[in-house]
């Protein structure tokens, strides 16, 4: 099964050992036989699922926010996406998965148990009580997310989390324009700047990263209480 994985990750230049690859197959077939009892996702082809999980979620290995970044969050992880495949490339960096739904969060901690991959700690909750925890809030020099929400509310979920000169890099679709634009206030407000927008076009993927410097500290007024966000986004 390696093999198809070794092909996408040429094409986008990610080298990786025989033990990197096995955790990425073992990883795959877990999400796949828990997916049957508890829905963690709707693609069940092996082949797609390593396209649009795994070769997905390591592009942003690219980026060289990413690659400056120790200590790293994955916001609303869902069946562990980007987090686990960027940890299993990356042992040297330490990863905090968080969701709202445990279900999800003790499927990774199995698997991440049985495949050694030990740089995952996950944490339980929404983004919205989590971002006032004093060990989290401002502590992490990277967030990332994909598939959470909207950006102007992705960015009340996120910005608090990281440290003032760290990064927020959002996965968008590839036409995020004017999500980008409708977000630039909230990105503001919550002491963010957006850099740039790298556009992704191998190997069959189509997604933009929205990366987002963290320029000032968060107001206290932020997140809002959970729910807030998203029924009354930053405009
Ligand atoms: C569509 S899934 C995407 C999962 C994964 N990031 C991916 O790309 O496959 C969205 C996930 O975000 C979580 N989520 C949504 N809102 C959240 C919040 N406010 N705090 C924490 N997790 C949240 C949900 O529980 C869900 O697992």
């Amino acid at each position: 099964m390696s093999s198809f994985l070794e092909g996408i990750f040429g094409e986008l230049d990610i080298r990786c050992s025989e033990r990197q690859y096995a955790a990425f197959d073992g990883y795959m077939e877990g999400v796949l036989e828990f997916n049957k009892s508890v829905n963690l996702t709707a693609i069940k082809d092996p082949e797609e699922f390593q396209i649009k999980h795994f070769a997905d979620s390591v592009l942003v290995t690219r980026c060289s926010e990413y690659q400056s970044a120790d200590r790293i969050l994955d916001l609303g992880t869902g069946g562990g996406f980007p987090g686990v495949p960027l940890a299993i490339l990356d042992p040297e960096k330490e990863f905090v998965l968080v969701d709202s739904l445990l279900k999800r969060l003790k499927i990774i901690d199995e698997l991440t148990g049985e495949l050694g991959i030990s740089n995952v700690k996950t944490i339980h909750g929404r983004a919205e009580d989590l971002g006032r925890n004093e060990e989290l809030r401002e502590t992490f020099d990277l967030c990332v997310s994909r598939a959470v929400a909207d950006l102007s509310v992705l960015a009340e979920y996120a910005l608090p989390f990281v440290k003032v000169g760290g990064y927020f890099i959002a996965y968008k679709g590839s036409d995020c324009d004017a999500e980008v634009r409708n977000a630039g206030k909230a990105i503001r407000v919550l002491g963010g700047e957006t850099v740039r927008i790298d556009k992704a076009d191998k190997a069959g993927l189509e997604h933009n990263l929205v990366i987002i410097k963290k320029i000032k500290e968060t107001s206290g007024k932020y997140p809002r209480t959970a729910g807030k966000p998203g029924k009354s986004p930053i405009r």
